[in-house]
């Protein structure tokens, strides 16, 4: 089975590591100081209660080095996915799969949801349909990515806590595809289930990243100060309860109330949220795909969603002030 990641940083590069250590056909595309010094040295991997490892990896800048191959795992953040669509097709045979492993709604959302929405193509995320047209969405098999790592120097992934990256097809079967990826990852000493409904685990991530990241990155605030102040607790309150009613007309079904979720972000602890950790390191933030996707796909859904307006026009203009957006 060989399979190529694809933007092999933080979680990218810690999916590699465990491929490559349980002796998985892995090759990696990355770029800048981070692949230099993956091609020098190797990729080192630090894990809590683990002693460092340095691992030999094929990485390059260019997929035409690397061929067709079985699976490509995309770990991209979502604004950089579109410009490489075109520089991606060499990886691509007739029977590759590409599982997307990207935070956010995803652009393939409505391919085989069925009911009056299917086949819809989301404006916020894949502009210009670019990622549906040049990818097929025939070929996506669906990720929620779960851990927490970052390239804490080139060449080296610190991993934080977690390993599962729970798979699924977009139209919820439990495929060959989806079975055979699973193992290889489970191999790996990662969790890797296959979901029937993958969505739902979707929309549960995604409440936390729609209201704590752009929250975060307005005040500067970590994760159990926001989750516990009572004004930006109300805020995020209020742009999950938005998103519950649109994700439900979508036939989304939670398990946790939305309390409980912010009382899950709460015992994280003092965690700058990515999106604070990218305009802090002037690097692009991932608003479309976690907020105003939500804002869109309120607009298709006829739901009214003042608060998640609001905090969108609150951070785009922080991003845009930033030069970020
Ligand atoms: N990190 C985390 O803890 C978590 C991340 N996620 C999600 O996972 C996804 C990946 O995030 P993360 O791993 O943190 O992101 P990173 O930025 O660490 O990794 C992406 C990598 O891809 C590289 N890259 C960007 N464009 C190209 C290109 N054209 N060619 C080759 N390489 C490229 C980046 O390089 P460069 O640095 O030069 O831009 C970077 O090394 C995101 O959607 C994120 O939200 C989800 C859960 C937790
Ligand atoms: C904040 C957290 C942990 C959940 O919303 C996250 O996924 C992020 O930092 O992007």
């Amino acid at each position: 089975m060989k399979i190529c990641i694809f933007g092999a940083g933080a979680i990218g590069g810690y999916m590699a590591a465990k491929l490559v250590q349980a002796g998985a056909d892995v090759s990696i595309v990355a770029r800048g100081p981070h692949l230099a010094a993956m091609q020098d040295k190797g990729l080192t991997l630090i894990e809590e209660g683990h002693d460092p490892v340095t691992l030999p990896v094929r990485a390059s800048a260019n997929a035409a080095d690397l061929g067709p191959q079985d699976y490509v795992i995309l770990t991209l953040k979502a604004h950089s996915v579109p410009p490489v669509v075109g520089a991606m097709q060499p990886l691509f045979g007739p029977a590759t799969t590409l599982v997307h492993g990207v935070n956010g709604v995803p652009w393939w959302y409505f391919h085989k949801h069925g009911g009056p929405l299917d086949g819809t193509r989301l404006a916020s995320v894949d502009p210009g349909d670019v990622q549906w047209n040049g990818f097929g969405p025939d070929r996506v098999l669906g990720c929620v990515v779960y851990p927490a790592a970052e390239v804490s120097e080139p060449g080296t992934i610190h991993h934080i806590e977690g390993n599962r990256f729970s798979l699924g097809e977009p139209d919820g079967s439990k495929s060959d595809r989806a079975t055979a990826l699973s193992q290889a990852l489970q191999a790996a000493g990662l969790k890797a289930p296959v979901r029937p409904r993958l969505r739902d685990e979707i929309w549960i991530k995604l409440w936390g990243n729609l209201s704590f990241n752009p929250i975060s990155a307005l005040t500067h605030a970590t994760l159990d100060v926001l989750c516990t102040d009572p004004g930006t607790r109300d805020v995020a309150r209020h742009m999950m309860i938005e998103a519950q009613t649109i994700a439900e007309k979508l036939g989304i079904t939670f398990p946790i109330d939305v309390e409980r979720r912010i009382d899950g972000g709460a015992a994280v602890g003092a965690h700058r949220t990515s999106m604070l950790q990218d305009l802090t390191a002037n690097r692009p933030m991932e608003i479309d795909a976690l907020v105003r996707a939500v804002q869109e796909l309120g607009s298709l859904t006829d739901t009214p969603t003042p608060t998640v307006d609001t905090v969108l026009a609150l951070v785009t203009l922080r991003a845009r002030v930033a030069g970020l957006y």
